[in-house]
């Protein structure tokens, strides 16, 4: 029996503030095994599934579409399912990641035309809105929206591909966001795992995603219970403050 919350409950922000929150990318896996992947990283412990979608456009790489996802959703019932879109035109997967089971729908700042379209049409197909940053953006293009969205993810690699170096000067972005919205759910997303978990923590990160770390972990669930007793202390820090 899987360990997850239901995937109809919010992730993070549950009204008592964020929570530390550990959600595997499965980027590195065995995509060929994604189901049984997937419910290994569950019954190991992660609240949450971080699905990448590239599109060969926005990144120079290609993953999975929806009919990805509507086929996990059969096999992977329970999980809250954190749909990472680096993609262009990210209004057009809307409809057919929500039809498909999605329950959060992140899509990159750079590549929105009309961000509060965006948001709008996101929550009308009754998912979550997460908002995604590249390392090069600057975290006020964001601000202006942060009001209307459930989380923002700030990217800690240059989005494409798994396995890469965490860049640790992005967690000034994640500190200034957490300073300034103290209820928000705060992503990083790329290189994190046990060795970084602390600076991600310390600067205020609540939804953790990490992929190669846990995928080629030997214990992925002492992995994970590290990065959220990390994670649940540096919000406690922040509270006191
Ligand atoms: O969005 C991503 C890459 O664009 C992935 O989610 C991210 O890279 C996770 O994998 P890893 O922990 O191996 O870096
Ligand atoms: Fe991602």
């Amino acid at each position: 029996m899987s360990s997850v919350m239901s995937h109809k409950m919010a992730a993070g922000n549950c009204g008592d503030g964020p929570r530390a929150l550990i959600g595997p990318s499965i980027l590195n896996a065995d995509l060929a095994d994604l189901a049984a992947e997937s419910n290994r990283l569950l019954d190991a412990g992660a609240d949450y599934l971080h699905l990448d979608v590239m599109d060969g456009h926005f990144v120079p790489n290609l993953t999975i579409g929806h009919p990805v996802i509507k086929c996990l959703r059969r096999r992977v019932p329970a999980a809250f399912f954190d749909m990472h879109m680096m993609v262009e035109r990210p209004e057009r997967w809307v409809q057919p990641m929500a039809d498909a089971g999605a329950d959060q729908y992140t899509f990159h700042v750079e590549a929105a035309g009309d961000v509060a379209a965006m948001v709008r049409h996101v929550r009308e197909a009754g998912m979550r809105v997460g908002v995604a940053l590249k390392p090069g953006t600057a975290v006020d293009v964001v601000t202006p929206w942060v009001d209307r969205v459930d989380m923002v993810l700030v990217m800690t690699v240059e989005p494409g591909f798994g396995g890469q170096s965490f860049m640790a000067d992005m967690m000034a972005k994640v500190r200034y966001l957490r300073e300034n919205f103290k209820d928000l759910d705060i992503e990083v997303d790329g290189g994190v795992g046990p060795v970084n978990i602390d600076a991600c923590a310390d600067a205020g990160a609540n939804m953790i995603v990490s992929g190669t770390a846990l995928v080629t972990s030997s214990d992925p669930a002492q992995a994970m219970m590290t990065m959220r007793t990390s994670v649940t202390r540096g919000l406690d820090a922040f509270k006191k403050v």
